[in-house]
């Protein structure tokens, strides 16, 4: 389990995480939603040990990040897994390389140790015939799934997704959202995804933590959201006439 304890970020006055306590836990896909400006980013970079957040504790599975030594610190990163927004793979290296990057950089594996494990994590986010091409070569989608095959390829017990879904047309997003949630679930790792995308939120949101003005307004499950009166979270939610269609089905069903 990731706790997050009284989280506090400020820089010089602008005061942006103002007290944030939640859990993310194993297994599931947990999402940081909330409005431009409000926090999410700030957040997940705490969480990646990139902030020193000011104030507050962020342990993972009892390891409390500001008590590690320095060789414990890289250990904890080497548990962590990042997907960036828009896929951030090198243009200059093939698929395989890409994946291969973090184990030449972190293990002392063998080429043809390296070269199973990126097969493996390829073979996962089902791209089997693409190892050999560019960056520009394939689809936006099946760059997300070298990024995420790329994020996996370390094995981590954390893994953090910025944005995963952006650029991205919504059967893709769809597909894109399942296989992480698949994921996570087949390693039982703890995912925490920073999104936008509301079709996400329905979708895989397990646990979704509502940030407004760095302040945690509201958490709950992607169910909760139907039935809860917190106007904040419904408000943001339901700035859509079709999900607020969506809500009242939902309501009148009783499920
Ligand atoms: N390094 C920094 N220095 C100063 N201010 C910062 C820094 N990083 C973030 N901020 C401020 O913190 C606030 C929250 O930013 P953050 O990027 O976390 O928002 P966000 O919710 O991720 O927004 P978006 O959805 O647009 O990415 C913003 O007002 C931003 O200007």
């Amino acid at each position: 389990m990731i706790e997050v304890v009284n989280l506090h970020k400020s820089f010089g006055d602008a005061h942006v995480l103002k007290g944030i306590t939640t859990t993310f836990e194993k297994g599931k896909t947990n999402l940081i939603i909330g409005q431009s400006g409000s926090g999410k980013t700030v957040f997940m970079k705490c969480l990646l040990g990139l902030m020193i957040p000011d104030e507050g504790t962020i342990s993972y599975d009892g390891r409390r990040f500001a008590l590690l030594s320095g060789d414990e610190r890289r250990d904890l990163r080497q548990d962590m897994g990042m997907v960036f927004q828009g896929s951030a793979l090198f243009d200059s290296m093939t698929v395989e390389g890409n994946v291969m990057f973090p184990l030449e950089m972190f293990t002392k594996q063998s080429r043809s140790e390296m070269e199973d494990r990126v097969n493996f994590v390829l073979k996962r986010v089902n791209l089997v015939d693409a190892h050999k091409k560019f960056p520009s070569e394939i689809s936006g989608g099946m760059q997300k799934r070298v990024a995420i095959a790329r994020a996996i390829v370390m094995n981590p017990k954390y893994l953090f997704c910025d944005e995963p879904n952006s650029g991205l047309d919504p059967n893709t997003a769809i597909l894109i959202d399942n296989l992480i949630q698949e994921i996570t679930k087949e390693y039982d790792i703890i995912t925490v995804i920073n999104s936008h995308d509301m079709n996400s939120v329905m979708e895989i949101g397990e646990k979704i933590v509502f940030l407004k003005n760095g302040v945690k307004e509201w958490e709950g499950t992607n169910k909760d959201i139907f039935r809860t009166d917190n106007k904040a979270i419904t408000d943001f939610v339901y700035s859509s006439e079709l999900f607020k269609k969506v809500r009242q089905m939902y309501l009148k069903d009783g499920d």
